[in-house]
Formats: structure tokens, sequence, C-alpha cells
């Protein structure tokens, strides 16, 4: 196992320590069982010679009382690894999900969802596997190989080395055996990651694969994965395929040497008949764990293949979180302030470039400009996903990487273009953003979004349960619902990303309404094609290729023969509907 795993292992496991030591007290004590046991059978033999029965018997009824106590113990030490195991394994799930939620959301936007499943699934539960059929034999075996060492050196030191010999042997062929394990494992858990990310892709675009006739496409991937991983199995199982006649090999040779040799040396009176039954009895209990090292080598391998990928999860950064309290304040000149703000992500070029603007309290403003130009990107930095390398965000004259991130969002309500709805009914989806809201609050909030009516009409009301994509739910619907989130979240500061697009003219007219009513004395920042939206913004600000090119009403705008004025008559071209005035 490699140095750093197991390091990080320890120190999910050291809290269950108890559970640890019950374990192996609970092994000391079936190593001395069996001590006494083998010492009892020479004791057994030597009375059968003599003709004793009745101490024969005595002896029988001793040994019948170890064997019960053993099993005892053997499951005492079981139920304590399998409770060390499943705890220490729930401690490490736990950090793991709590640190993707404080995970930054540059580390894992680009990632697979179904990729980091299956190393908090599969890989976890490898390592949970190996704790529970593979702790207790780490400690019991080598107790009892040390053990059975002591006792027959005081009978036959010759016979010790003959048994002995092979230990070395064992431990160069498992690690020869076993060598690329670790490799192949991981390479193996890595493969079955991907397929489990392209199912859960699939099944999140089911349709989009059917309309587009991609389902041969898909198999043919998934296929493809699926032959890489099972190569690997093949490669891990060929290696496993070892351990059966090399465990074998190691258990019968020292038998059948200590059998030849020490039958040998009984004819010749060097040693007695029942010191020969006890060493072949405790070569049993030697062979057996000189047997298991080869598969507890793989295990262990095995283990630390998994755990490496588990715990590389939580080397994603995590994000930067100041200590300030965001205090909203009345006063202060703009609720948000860029000043200067340059940005690029990780991978690319820049994409907000010295972008400056202040946007005072209680005025509702609209980002418009070409695909690309970075106008989400200016959300995501409000919401503090990310952090700009030049210039300075700031919400109430307060630095904003310098804010709790956990206060910041609390004052800001987001709806964004793709709805995310949770698994969970309507009512709980609501009142996702605001804990303390009562079903009264609820209803209100559905209603100003114009859901109250679609709601009630689904059999079972606001407990009507939502998939995890809302599938039976329509797009408008989904959006009024992610609205009616934003609503009871009551939060100073509306970002509101197209927050109308999937509705109708009719649902959109009356959900412009409702929020309307709603954005009075908060500030709004919206991104908004439809024009009669941006129109009735208090500014408007014009973004291009990540610059901010024009600011104002859309009166102004128009005057101007600039960017603003072309978006509007390409719109215009696009919609004869929209109704706005121009010039
Ligand atoms: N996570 C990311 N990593 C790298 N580049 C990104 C990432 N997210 C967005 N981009 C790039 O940044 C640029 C600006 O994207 P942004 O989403 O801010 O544009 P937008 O103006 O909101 O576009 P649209 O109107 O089409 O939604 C685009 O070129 C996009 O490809």
């Amino acid at each position: 196992m490699k140095h750093g795993v197991f390091w990080r292992l320890l120190f999910f496991v050291k809290p269950f320590r108890l559970w640890a030591f019950f374990a192996v007290a609970a092994s000391l004590v079936i190593v001395g069982i069996d001590i006494f046991i083998a010492y009892f059978i020479k004791v057994l033999t030597n009375d059968a010679i003599d003709q004793n029965y009745s101490e024969l018997f005595r002896h029988m009824i001793m040994v019948f009382g170890a064997v019960v106590c053993g099993v005892l113990f053997k499951y005492i030490a079981k139920f304590s690894s399998v409770k060390f195991s499943a705890k220490s394994l729930e401690s490490i799930r736990n950090a793991l999900t709590q640190h993707l939620q404080k995970t930054a959301v540059e580390a894992i936007e680009n990632r697979q969802t179904g990729d980091i499943i299956a190393r908090m699934t599969n890989d976890t539960y490898v390592v949970q596997n190996y704790f529970t059929h593979k702790f207790a034999n780490l400690i019991y075996h080598p107790l009892v190989f040390i053990s059975a060492i002591i006792v027959l050196a005081f009978i036959n030191w010759q016979l010790v080395l003959i048994t002995t010999l092979l230990t070395p042997i064992a431990i160069i062929a498992s690690h020869m055996i076993t060598k690329p394990i670790e490799r192949h494992v991981k390479q193996l858990q890595e493969h079955l990651g991907e397929g489990n990310a392209v199912l859960h892709d699939t099944i999140g675009g089911m349709s989009i694969v059917k309309a587009f006739n991609a389902r041969d496409r898909i198999v043919q991937q998934y296929e493809t994965i699926m032959n890489e991983a099972l190569s690997k199995a093949v490669e891990v199982e060929k290696r496993r395929a070892w351990l059966s006649p090399l465990t074998i090999f190691l258990q019968m040779t020292p038998v059948i040497l200590c059998v030849v040799y020490g039958g040998y040396m009984a004819v010749q009176g060097e040693i007695g008949v029942s010191d020969l039954i006890l060493f072949i009895y405790l070569l049993f209990h030697i062979g057996m764990s000189v047997a298991v090292i080869p598969d507890l080598i793989f295990s262990s391998k095995e283990a630390s293949g998994a755990a490496g990928r588990m715990f590389e999860i939580l080397d994603h950064p995590v994000e930067p979180t100041g200590s300030d309290v965001l205090k909203p304040n009345e006063a202060a000149e703009a609720v948000v302030e860029f000043a200067g703000v340059s940005f690029q992500y990780s991978e690319g070029s820049r994409i907000l470039d010295h972008v400056s603007f202040t946007l005072p309290l209680g005025q509702t403003f609209a980002l418009v400009g070409p695909s690309g130009s970075g106008k989400s990107t200016i959300f995501k930095l409000l919401c503090g996903y990310y952090e700009q390398q030049e210039g300075e965000v700031k919400l109430y004259g307060q630095q904003l990487r310098q804010l709790q991130l956990d206060e910041l969002r609390s004052k800001i309500a987001l709806v964004s273009q793709d709805t995310y709805l949770f698994p969970a009914t309507i009512a709980e989806n609501i009142a996702y953003g605001n804990a303390r809201a009562t079903m009264a609050d609820i209803v209100k909030a559905a209603k100003m979004a114009n859901a109250h009516e679609f709601i009630i009409a689904l059999e079972k009301g606001y407990e009507s349960f939502v998939g995890e994509r809302g599938a039976n739910l329509s797009g408008g619907e989904k959006q009024r619902l992610a609205i009616a989130r934003a609503i009871l979240k009551d939060a100073p500061i509306l970002l509101l990303d197209e927050p109308t697009s999937a509705l109708d003219t009719q649902s959109e007219l009356l959900v412009q309404e409702a929020l309307g009513r709603w954005m009075k004395g908060r500030t709004v920042l919206m991104i908004a094609h439809r024009l009669s939206t941006i129109a009735e913004a208090d500014e408007i600000l014009v973004l291009d290729g990540g610059r901010l090119v024009e600011r104002g009403t859309h009166k102004q705008l128009l005057k101007q023969d600039g960017l603003y004025r072309k978006l509007v008559a390409e719109s215009l071209s696009h919609d004869q509907g929209d109704l706005i005035e121009i010039g």
C-alpha cells in the first residue's frame, strides 16, 4: 500500500480504533486458544498412548471447551472488524460527500458525474471489503505464525527451519505475481467509472439519444469502454488465478517435508510420536498463515489502488471562502460593483476584459451581448463560483472574496436557464432556498410565479414527487417552479438568467408581471434576449467579447449607433411580433 494512501486511511480509521482494538484482542485470544489446543493434541496423544482414558476424556472436554471459546472469539473478531470497516468507510464517505459540496465548481465542472459516483461507490466498496474480510487476517496470521514457530522451536529446530524456508519464497512470489495489480485495479476502476459516466449521461439525455438515433453509437462507446474494463479484469483475474496453486504449494510443501523428515526422525527415536503429531498440527496453522500471504498482498494492492482513486476526490481544491459577514447596507453607493475585472477560466483565453460597472440599490439591469460574450460568467463571479484574476468585485461595498460564501449566497437568488429540480416533492423543491418556509409561504410563492394552477392540477398537488430531471413537467412549468423557489428565498439581489425563456407568450406575460411585482425594491441583474424584457430595465449593460462596450437606457442606447442598436435590429428582423419602440 502506498505511503500517502496508508496515512490517509489511518487518519480516517483512527476514531474507530476501539473496534480495531477488539478485533486485535479477540485475534490474540484466538491465537492463544489455537496454541492451547495444539498443546492438548500432544497431551491427548500421550493419554491415548498411555491408555489413560479418564484423563483422555477430561482433556477432550477441555479441548472442546477451547474450541467453543475459539468460535466465540472468532465471532467477536469478525464482528469488530465489520464494525470497524463499516464505521471507517462511513466516515470516509461522509468526508467525500462533504468535500464534494465544498469543492470549487471549476474542479468538477468538466468532470464526468458517473466517474465521480463510481469513485464514491465502487472504490469505497473495494476498500470496505478489504477492511471487512482482510483486517482480522492481517493480525491473526502473523501472530499464529510467530507463536507456532516459537512452540515448534522448543521441539525441533531443524523442522522449524524446513517450515520457515518457504516464507521468503511466498513473499517474493506474491510480490512478483501481484506487482502490476495496483495499476490494473486503478485502470479497471477508471474504465468502470467511464462506463458509469456514459450510462449516467445516456439516461440523462435519453430523449436526445433517441431523437438523434445515437443509440448504436452510445452502445458502441459503452461496449468499447467495457471491453477495456474486461481486459483489465482478466489481467487481474489471471494474476489472482496464480494465487490458488501457490497457496496449495505453500500449505502442503512444509507438511510433506516435515512428515517425511519428521517420520524419519521418529523412527530414529530423535522425536516422540506426540511431538510429531503436535508439530504436524501446528504446521497446518503455519502453512495457512504462509499461504494467505499472496492473498493479503494481492488484496492490499487492490485496496490501495481503489483508495488512491477514492482519495483523489479529496484532492480537488475547495472553494476559497472569506470570513466576513455580508451586511446589506442601504446607504452603500452600489449593491454590486465590478471594478476593472478581468477573468479567464483555467483553460482558454480571457473571457472578461477590464469590466467595470456599478448597480445601485433597487434597480433592474439587463445584461445583453452576443453569445459567448461573458454574460453568464459575470453571474458565476457574483455567486463566488470563480474568482477574478484582476480587479475587484464588491457587494454593498464589501470585497466579495473576503465574504463567507454561505452568507453571500444567502443574499442572492439565482434563476438560471437550466432549471435543476431536486429529487423531492414540489413543495420541497420550492422551499429549498428557505428552510423556515411554511406551506402557506410555499403556496404564496407558487401563486406569484404563476405555478399554483398547474401544481394543484397534478394528482398529488404540492406533494407530487419530481424526478431528478423533472421529466413529468414541461420546460415552462419547471421554470416557474425555479422562479417560485427564488421568490421564496426572499434575497435582496436577484440574478435572472433568461428566466422566461421556456415560457409561451401567455405564461411569460403572467410571469413577467409576477416578477415585476417581486423585483420591486430589489437589485436585479438579468440576462435577457427578449426585447420586451430588456426594454423595461432601468439600465442596459452591453457586453462584447468580454468588454463592456455600452451602458444606458433602451432609448439612449438606440440613439447610439452601436452594438445594442444592431442587436435590436437583428432581433426585430427575427421576431416581428415583439413590440418595442425604436428611437
Ligand atoms: N467552465 C468553463 N471553462 C472554460 N471556458 C468556459 C467555461 N464556461 C464558459 N466558458 C467560455 O467562456 C465564454 C463566455 O461564456 P458565457 O457562458 O459567460 O457566455 P454568455 O455570454 O453567457 O453566452 P450565452 O448567451 O450563449 O449563454 C465562452 O466562450 C465559453 O466557451
